[in-house]
C-alpha cells in the first residue's frame, strides 16, 4: 500500500497486518501532546487507531501548562512593557497614566486560547480517522485495556501517555486558593500582593514573570544551595541579574518549605515553616498572601494498572529502553507490545518530547528503527527575556571532555552587539555555544534574551544533523536579525581555529 502523505514522505509502507482480531492496530491511553503526537503519525503509516482520552483531550500543555501559561506570559509581557517608563522614553515614546490591566480580561485570555487549541487538537484527530475514546484505560495484560464497567479494548500495540501531575511535597496544605500548584495558578483567578513560590524550576520561573509583571511581590524558596539549577550555571547567574533583581525578587536557597498552612484571602497569612535542608534544623517562619508550590511533577501512572500486570515502576515512573518500550522493572525485561511517551516516562518533561517520542514509538511498532536524540531537543523557559538551551550544560560538556579526552570550545556572542537588539533596547543577553573543537560537533548551547526560545532551533536542529561549527559559520543570517546574534557565536568558533 501506498502511504497517505504526512511524515515518513513517499516510501512505499505496509499497512500492519493485524495477525489477530484486535479492535485496533494501535490504542493510545491518555490523549495529551504525547498522545496526540503518537495518534496523527500512527494514522499516516495507516495504523487503526484509538486514544483513551480520560474526557481530558489536550492533557497537561493543553489545558493546564504551556497553552495557557504563555498566554499569561504574553498578556504580562506587555504589561511589563508598557509599564516600563524609562524603557519607553529611550525610544521617545510615553504612556500618559501607565497601562493597567483587568485581571478578568488577561484570565479569559488564557481560558479562550486553551479552548481553541483544544479544539483544533480534536479536531485534528477527528479529521485524520482517530477514535477518541473518553474513558480511563488501565493495561490487562498484553495487547488488552481495561476501560471501565467491564468493557475492554484490544490493540496490538499500545502506547501509555498519561502524564504527569503536580508534586506537592509531603506537610504543604493545598486549600486551591491561598496555596496552590500551577493548575489553579493559571486561572488567575486573584493576584497575590505577596507571593512565596517553592521552587525555583522553570514553572516557578515563569510564574515569577507574570506575578511581577501583574505587580506581584515574589520570594522564592528553593531546597538547592543554587538558584534556577536547571540552567547552566553562567546563564543562572545572567537571569538572576536580568530576571529576579530588577524585579525586587527575593530568595532564600538551601532550605526547604517543611510545613505551609493555607490561609484565607484577605484574612490570614499563609505560614510557610523552612528548615534547612542540610541539617533540618528550622530556619524561619515567612508569613505571605499565596503561595505557589512549584516542586516539580510526578508521572500520572498510579491507576493503569502496571502493578498488578507485574510492571515494576520507580516512583511512578514508567520504565522503558531508548526504543520507547516498556521494561517490566529497572533494567528489566521489554513488555512486548508496550510502550510509554512523554511526561510518564521520565525522560524529559517537555511537550515537544512527548510528541517526539510519540511519533519514535510508532515508527518502532511499525518496524523501523528509531532512537529519539535527547540531547538535540531545545527547551526554553518563556520569561522576558527568555533562556533556551539545547543539549549539555558547561559543566557536563567539560566533563564529557575529560572523560573522552577532547578539548572543549566555548564561543559567546551578546545581544548588546545586535542592530536588531539594540533597536528593540533588547541588547541584554548571550549566546554560548560549547563545541567539540577536534570534531568541531555542538555539545550544547545556552540564550538568554530576546526570542531566545526561537534562536534555539536553529542550533537545535544543527546538532541534530551533525552540521560542524565550521560549516554553520559559513552560512549566511538575515541582517538585521536576532539570529546574526547566533551567527556571530558561530564565527568565533571558527575564529578559534585560526589560532
Ligand atoms: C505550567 C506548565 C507549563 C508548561 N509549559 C511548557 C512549555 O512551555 N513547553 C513545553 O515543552 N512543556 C511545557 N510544560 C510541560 C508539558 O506540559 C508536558 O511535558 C506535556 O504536557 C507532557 O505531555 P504528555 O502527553 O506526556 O502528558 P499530559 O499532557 O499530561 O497528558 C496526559 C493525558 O493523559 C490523561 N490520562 C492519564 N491517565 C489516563 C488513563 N488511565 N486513561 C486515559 N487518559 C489518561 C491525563 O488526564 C492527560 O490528559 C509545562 C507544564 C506545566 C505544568
Ligand atoms: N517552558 C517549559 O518548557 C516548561 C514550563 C513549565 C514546566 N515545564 C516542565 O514541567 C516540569 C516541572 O517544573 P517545575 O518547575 O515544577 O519542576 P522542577 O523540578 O524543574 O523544579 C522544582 C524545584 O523545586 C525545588 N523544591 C522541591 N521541593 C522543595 C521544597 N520542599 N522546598 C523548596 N524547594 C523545593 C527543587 O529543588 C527544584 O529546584 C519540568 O520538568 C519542566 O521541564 C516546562
Amino acid at each position: 500500500l501506498v502511504a497517505p502523505s504526512g511524515l515518513g514522505g513517499t516510501r512505499t509502507k505496509r499497512r500492519w497486518i493485524a495477525m489477530h482480531d484486535f479492535d485496533y492496530d494501535v490504542a493510545i491511553v491518555g490523549c495529551g501532546v504525547g498522545g496526540h503526537g503518537a495518534a496523527l503519525h500512527a494514522r499516516a503509516m495507516g495504523l487503526k487507531t484509538c486514544v483513551l482520552s480520560g474526557g481530558d483531550v489536550g492533557g497537561t500543555c493543553v489545558n493546564r501548562g504551556c497553552v495557557p501559561s504563555k498566554a499569561l506570559l504574553a498578556a504580562s509581557g506587555r504589561v511589563r512593557e508598557m509599564s516600563d517608563e524609562s524603557h519607553l522614553a529611550s525610544m521617545g515614546i510615553s504612556l500618559p497614566g501607565g497601562a493597567t490591566y483587568d485581571r478578568e480580561g488577561v484570565a479569559a485570555h488564557a481560558a479562550q486560547l486553551v479552548a481553541k487549541v483544544r479544539g483544533g487538537l480534536e479536531g485534528s484527530l477527528q479529521r485524520l480517522g482517530v477514535d477518541i475514546i473518553p474513558k480511563f484505560g488501565a493495561y490487562h495484560g498484553p495487547n488488552t485495556l481495561d476501560v471501565g464497567g467491564g468493557e475492554r479494548v484490544t490493540a496490538r500495540d499500545i502506547i501509555l501517555a498519561p502524564g504527569s501531575v503536580p508534586f506537592v511535597p509531603p506537610g504543604v496544605e493545598v486549600d486551591g486558593e491561598t496555596v496552590y500548584t500551577s493548575d489553579e495558578a493559571l486561572l488567575l483567578d486573584h493576584v497575590p500582593e505577596y507571593v512565596a513560590i517553592i521552587g525555583s524550576g522553570i514553572i516557578g520561573l515563569e510564574f515569577s514573570d507574570v506575578y511581577t509583571a501583574l505587580g506581584s511581590e515574589v520570594t522564592f524558596i528553593e531546597a538547592l544551595d543554587k538558584l534556577m539549577p536547571a540552567f547552566d550555571r553562567e546563564i543562572a547567574r545572567l537571569a538572576e541579574r536580568l530576571l529576579l533583581t530588577p524585579r525586587g525578587i527575593d530568595y532564600r536557597t538551601g532550605v526547604f518549605a517543611s510545613k505551609v498552612t493555607a490561609g484565607k484571602r484577605g484574612e490570614r497569612p499563609v505560614i510557610i515553616e523552612t528548615i534547612d535542608a542540610k541539617t533540618k534544623e528550622p530556619v524561619e517562619t515567612i508569613e505571605v498572601d499565596a503561595c505557589l508550590v512549584a516542586t516539580g511533577r510526578v508521572a500520572n501512572t498510579k491507576k493503569l494498572g502496571l502493578d498488578q500486570a507485574g510492571i515494576e515502576t520507580v516512583r511512578g515512573v514508567v520504565q522503558v529502553d531508548d526504543r520507547m518500550r516498556v521494561l517490566d522493572g529497572p533494567d528489566g525485561d521489554v513488555v512486548p507490545h508496550l510502550y510509554c511517551i512523554g511526561d510518564a516516562n521520565g525522560i524529559q518533561m517537555l511537550a515537544h518530547t512527548a510528541s517526539t517520542q510519540g511519533i519514535s514509538a510508532i515508527e518502532n511498532i511499525c518496524g523501523r528503527d528509531n532512537v529519539v536524540d535527547h540531547e538535540s531537543i531545545p527547551g526554553a523557559c518563556f520569561t522576558h527575556p527568555e533562556v533556551a538551551q539545547v543539549g549539555l550544560d558547561e559543566e557536563a560538556a567539560k566533563a564529557r571532555a575529560d572523560e573522552h579526552g577532547f578539548e572543549l570550545g566555548k564561543a559567546v556572542s551578546h545581544f548588546r552587539a545586535n542592530s536588531k537588539a539594540l533597536a528593540e533596547g533588547e541588547g541584554e543577553g548571550i549566546v554560548k555555544v560549547l563545541f567539540n573543537k577536534d570534531t568541531e560537533q555542538i555539545l550544547g548551547a545556552h540564550i538568554i534574551g530576546m526570542h531566545a526560545a526561537d534562536l534555539i532551533q536553529e542550533v537545535a536542529n544543527a546538532k541534530k544533523a551533525g552540521t560542524s561549527v565550521r560549516d554553520l559559520a559559513f552560512t549566511t543570517h538575515t541582517h538585521p536579525t536576532l539570529s546574526e546574534v547566533v551567527d556571530a557565536a558561530f564565527k568565533e568558533c571558527v575564529g578559534m581555529f585560526a589560532h
